[in-house]
């Protein structure tokens, strides 16, 4: 008895289903990831507005609980299981099978921040003001540091007394429990080559870190988790699981009435009294608009759709791109490795204590770094690291390779011989791209993906960008920090770049269209904009531009992407989003509700 009472009390227990649902709500979100968990929990504190969460996906697993183990979750029932379109020109994942990257998206409650590696990170101040000389009043970096704040709850007490940080908020924030002595030698490495240690998410951003991570007890801390299991009681709001919408109703006057979605492979319609809200994300949150007759008027009408706003919906579509498999072999047993962790005392370990290799998702440092031509003295940096103690043959090739799609023949010659050794690996990022892509219909049927097309390097800027970024994680294994354990370069070059002398400026731009890596950060395709920039498709309150009761609130309305990790920012925009809507209607924003 106390035990099924404990169920309905517990605030991190599970969401269940209405019995019954509305035929009308104030609010229709449609998507809980990162920006519509928050957007469900802070608009349901109005107590007389109710709120309908639909979600394509279903709940958390077990298994999505555990950092170590994120990327079992892809090609999973928690995965869109998307690809990338393949370039004409092979411009960029030549590595993969059919030239497709895989872009994972999380198909669940918590969206992409149950399948993502946790790092947590703001992006730089200049992100924000950058947005605001947009055009986009109250999205300086002043104004949203106060969200970020908000949703925070920060569990280690030195980073919890300092002004950039906050505890008592939803969002679990703390660094990882189990480290390798190689995370150490990062920052040394770091420091070696004139860059602070620092909190990259506090004053400034360029320097070197240990990873602040989205995990609570050794577990991840989704946004379901963390915004709307412990609120899942509220009386008006409704979350409704496996629920595909398929279009947004719009009538004759542009205002929007509804939604049409299918569960259980029944179409539905619900009601909204005051507004719907997009936050299905950068792809699917354009996808939606489309079928609801708001995107390209030629492109809608290539597919017979009627063209209530013709808006450059799916534009602007930008991702951080870097190049993957860069890895270092060192002679000390200092790396994760298969043999070494995938054992039953790890595993105890995790379940009875919560403690050790487990709660680790991979990522141990970050870095923020400025390559030639970026000026140092901006504190914007160019050239993001994640580090990691392990490489793409740690697991021996059982996944690693399986969710990169890599080509068999390229893993076997490349990565195969490292069978047996002790590897590390830095992913140079690219953080401000020129080059931007587009997301279209593939067809009508919203159960058909979209069409992807990143359209990566196609400004020569990125590539000169990105073999900079390159040479500097070279830096970082020729720093004493890391010959102390005898670090080099793995030397076995990739296939189709063995005509360039190895690690030369030419073989590096030759590498990143054979082993482009994108760690799934795609943003700005219903880009925010003041109503004079044509290339808008929201105000800067967020508002679709050519009809009423339609808001997007995702990474989707990025003017241009952060300067980082997207998960954060994107709970920000949902925090913020929150506040404009009770603006608007007229009830007051709340700090926090329990
Ligand atoms: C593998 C991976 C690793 C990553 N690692 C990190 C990291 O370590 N740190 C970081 O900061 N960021 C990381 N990211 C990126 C980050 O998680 C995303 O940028 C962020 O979660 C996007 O939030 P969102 O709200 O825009 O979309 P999402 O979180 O993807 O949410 C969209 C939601 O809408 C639902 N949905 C979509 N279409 C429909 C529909 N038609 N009807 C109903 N529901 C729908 C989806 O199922 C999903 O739940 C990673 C992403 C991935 C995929």
């Amino acid at each position: 008895m106390n035990y099924y009472r404990y169920q309905s009390i517990d605030p991190e227990n599970k969401v269940q289903e209405p019995q019954m649902t509305r035929r009308q709500y104030d609010f229709i979100v449609v998507g809980g990831g990162s920006a519509g968990a928050v957007i469900a929990n802070r608009l349901s504190e109005v107590r007389n507005w109710t709120v309908l969460l639909l979600e394509a996906g279903g709940d958390e697993t077990e298994i999505s609980d555990v950092p170590a183990l994120a990327g079992y979750l892809q090609l999973t029932d928690l995965d869109w299981k998307y690809t990338t379109t393949p370039s004409p020109t092979r411009q960029y994942c030549q590595a993969m099978k059919g030239d497709r990257c895989f872009w994972p998206r999380g198909k669940v409650l918590g969206g992409s921040s149950v399948l993502n590696a946790m790092v947590y990170v703001r992006g730089s101040r200049n992100d924000y003001n950058h947005w605001e000389a947009l055009g986009n009043p109250g999205w300086g970096y002043e104004n949203v540091l106060k969200y970020f704040l908000k949703s925070e709850d920060v569990r280690n007490p030195y980073l919890a007394k300092t002004a950039y940080h906050e505890t008592g908020g939803y969002l679990t924030v703390q660094e990882s429990p189990w480290r390798t002595p190689l995370s150490i030698a990062f920052l040394q490495a770091g420091m070696e080559m004139g860059y602070e240690v620092r909190d990259i998410n506090g004053e400034q951003q360029t320097g070197f870190m240990l990873t602040q991570s989205t995990i609570r007890r050794g577990s991840r801390c989704s946004t379901g988790k963390a915004f709307i299991r412990p609120v899942r009681l509220r009386k008006n709001l409704d979350v409704l699981l496996h629920a595909h919408a398929t279009k947004v109703l719009i009538d004759k006057n542009k205002r929007a009435i509804g939604v049409e979605f299918l569960k259980k492979g029944q179409k539905n319609v619900v009601f909204v009294r005051r507004e719907v809200i997009l936050s299905a994300g950068a792809l699917n949150s354009p996808q939606l608009l489309m079928l609801s007759g708001i995107g390209p008027a030629d492109h809608l009408q290539e597919h017979g759709i009627n063209v209530i706003s013709d808006l450059p919906v799916g534009d602007n579509l930008q991702d951080h791109v870097g190049l993957g498999g860069l890895t270092f072999v060192v002679d000390a047993p200092l790396t994760v490795t298969r043999s070494r962790f995938q054992t039953i005392p790890v595993a105890m370990e995790y379940i009875l204590r919560e403690r050790g290799p487990m709660t680790f998702s991979g990522v141990e440092g970050v870095a923020f770094l400025n390559s030639k031509y970026q000026d140092p003295s901006v504190d914007w940096p160019d050239i993001q690291f994640h580090f990691l103690p392990s490489s793409i043959n740690s697991d021996g090739g059982e996944q690693i390779r399986k969710i990169l799609n890599l080509r068999d023949g390229f893993y076997n010659t490349v990565y195969k011989p490292l069978h047996s050794s002790e590897t590390w690996s830095i992913l140079p990022l690219l953080l401000r791209p020129k080059s931007t892509g587009w997301v279209r219909l593939n067809s009508r049927n919203p159960l058909q993906q979209p069409k992807l097309i990143p359209n990566y390097f196609a400004h020569q800027e990125d590539i000169d960008v990105l073999v900079e970024g390159i040479k500097l994680a070279i830096n970082v294994s020729n720093t004493q920090a890391f010959q102390r354990f005898g670090s080099r370069p793995h030397n076995i070059p990739l296939p189709g770049c063995r005509h360039y002398e190895f690690m030369s400026d030419a073989y590096w731009g030759c590498a990143i269209k054979q082993f482009t890596f994108t760690i799934y950060h795609p943003a700005g395709t219903c880009k925010m904009g003041p109503s004079w920039d044509v290339t808008a498709v929201v105000d800067p309150r967020l508002r679709v531009y050519g009809v009423s009761g339609i808001r997007v609130a995702d990474a989707s309305i990025m003017p241009t992407i952060m300067n980082g990790n997207p998960n954060a920012p994107v709970i920000m925009i949902g925090e913020k989003a929150s506040d404009l809507i009770k603006e608007d209607w007229g009830a007051r924003p709340t700090r926090q509700y329990g």
